[in-house]
């Protein structure tokens, strides 16, 4: 299994949480002894998982930072990036997705996933190629939704599209410059909320193949919001209006 690396409290805790089995070991700074240092030991050794005690300059050589709050984990890929059909198969009510055609930033990447954690998004789909992997800094910033939403990459976003069609999930492309508002689409049914990248927007295949497209009504002088904060827009007006239709 490959392993990468990822820390931060918030997203080392998760891992722990959601997929002990996952973690080879974890570096913890030797020179911090506050709570949240002991939770976090105490949760690795629940979990039977090796820590390493060293001191932060050492940290700050494998991070190549100081973001890492104390505490690294190597780890191998996470278990909830699974089969797309198995997902679907397995939730409950009508499925809400959050495709992201080609982002390259991964801090872009880990608020998206926050926030599609947030709003209750049962997943989060992403093509494999031309499009930032789900790196440290994505699973940092991600504040531990990166263990908890399941993250799927697929090889051909486009046949993947027409596969979420088929199974009558309604494709809503997001975009700033077509007059129809997000509030006037119907997030009640079965949806997948697909998002462009920081510079291009979404890619003319995939814009032709939603089935809507929609904008974000824009009130001050710029154009477009940033990816993560359009998807936070619009996931949770899907749940708004899920909430009032139940
Ligand atoms: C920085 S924007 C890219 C803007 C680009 N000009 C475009 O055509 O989409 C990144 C992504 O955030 C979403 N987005 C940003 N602002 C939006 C808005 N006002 N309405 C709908 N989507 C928006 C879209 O998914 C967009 O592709």
């Amino acid at each position: 299994m490959k392993s990468k690396m990822i820390f931060g409290f918030h997203a080392v805790t998760a891992r722990l949480r959601h997929d002990a089995s996952s973690i080879e070991e974890i570096y913890v700074d030797a020179g911090r002894v506050d709570r949240r240092m002991q939770d976090l030991l105490h949760a690795a050794k629940a979990a039977n998982v090796r820590v390493i005690s060293v001191d932060d300059q050492r940290l700050d050589r494998i991070v190549g930072t100081r973001r890492h709050q104390g505490v690294i984990a190597l780890a191998g890929e996470i278990s909830l990036a699974r089969n797309l059909d198995e997902l679907l198969d397995g939730i409950d009510g009508p499925p809400l997705l959050l495709v992201l055609d080609g982002i390259t930033d991964p801090h872009n990447l880990g608020a998206c996933l926050r926030v599609a954690d947030g709003a209750g998004a049962h997943a989060v789909i992403v093509p494999k190629d031309r499009a930032v992997g789900l790196n440290a800094t994505a699973a940092k910033v991600a504040s531990g939704a990166a263990e908890s939403v399941p993250y799927i990459t697929v090889t051909n976003l486009a046949r993947t599209l027409r596969e979420l069609k088929e199974r009558e999930i309604l494709l809503i492309g997001t975009t700033d410059d077509v007059e129809t508002s997000l509030y006037q689409a119907d997030f009640t049914g079965p949806a997948a909320l697909v998002m462009g990248s920081e510079g291009e927007g979404m890619r003319r295949l995939t814009r032709e193949t939603c089935d809507v497209l929609i904008s974000i009504p824009m009130f001050g002088a710029v154009e477009s919001l940033n990816v993560s904060v359009a998807s936070g827009v619009c996931l949770f007006e899907a749940r708004r209006q899920r909430l009032v239709a139940t």
